[in-house]
């Protein structure tokens, strides 16, 4: 008598989904390095990326500053929030958030439950550096955007804390960060 299970012989061997079969959830602020980090981090580890923003502008045919032009900031949080619910249930993927999201406890909530979520953490000198080079921020288009980083900061920071893993990033390369997440995240792989 055979000591394998009848259906041994003809049962494919599945590897085990990536990460728990989470999405790797980058948050922090304006300019920590979602985006770019996490399109990086994606090729590394052979995953899908998706960027938060870019989908709420092909959904809506609008950019980030047109929509808070024209339907306003609640709007925009609204779209945002589907969308990160929307694309938290495709798996295994490296998903870059706005800014804002995580602020959301509804969003905060799915995040838990369907994500390993990462904190990429800058200083504000380092931040306003980063978010100079592209006028594309409606947050920022102000008087003294450093003082409004600076608030949000202060408002954010806390919230990002609850983050599964928290990685401070600074004047060195993208490929450095990317390195040091890799290794931070193998604990959940
Ligand atoms: N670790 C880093 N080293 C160098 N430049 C960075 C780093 N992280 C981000 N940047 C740069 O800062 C700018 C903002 O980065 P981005 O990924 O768009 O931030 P976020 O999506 O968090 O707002 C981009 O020009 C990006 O190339
Ligand atoms: O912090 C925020 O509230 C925002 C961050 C932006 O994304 P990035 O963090 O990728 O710049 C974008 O979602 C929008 O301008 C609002
Ligand atoms: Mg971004």
């Amino acid at each position: 008598m055979s000591s394998h299970s009848p259906h041994s012989a003809t049962a494919t061997p599945t590897a085990p989904a990536p990460y728990g079969g989470k999405a790797i959830v980058l948050v922090g602020l304006m300019g920590a390095g979602k985006t770019t980090v996490g399109r990086r981090l994606a090729q590394r580890l052979d995953l899908p990326f998706v960027d938060a923003d870019a989908e709420v502008e092909a959904a809506a045919g609008l950019t980030i500053l047109e929509i808070f032009e024209r339907h306003g900031e609640p709007a925009f949080r609204d779209g945002e929030r589907k969308v990160i619910a929307r694309l938290l249930s495709n798996g295994p993927q490296v998903l870059a958030t706005g800014g804002g999201a995580f602020m959301d406890p509804e969003t905060r909530a799915r995040v838990a439950e369907e994500g390993i979520s990462v904190w990429l953490k800058a200083g504000l000198d380092v931040l306003m550096k980063r978010v100079g080079k592209r006028p594309t921020r409606p947050l920022l288009k102000a008087d003294n955007p450093r003082a409004i980083m600076e608030k949000l900061m202060a408002e954010r920071n806390p919230v990002y804390a609850e983050a599964d893993i928290a990685l401070e990033t600074g004047e060195g390369p993208h490929e450095e960060v990317v390195d040091r997440l890799v290794t931070l995240l193998e604990p959940y792989k």
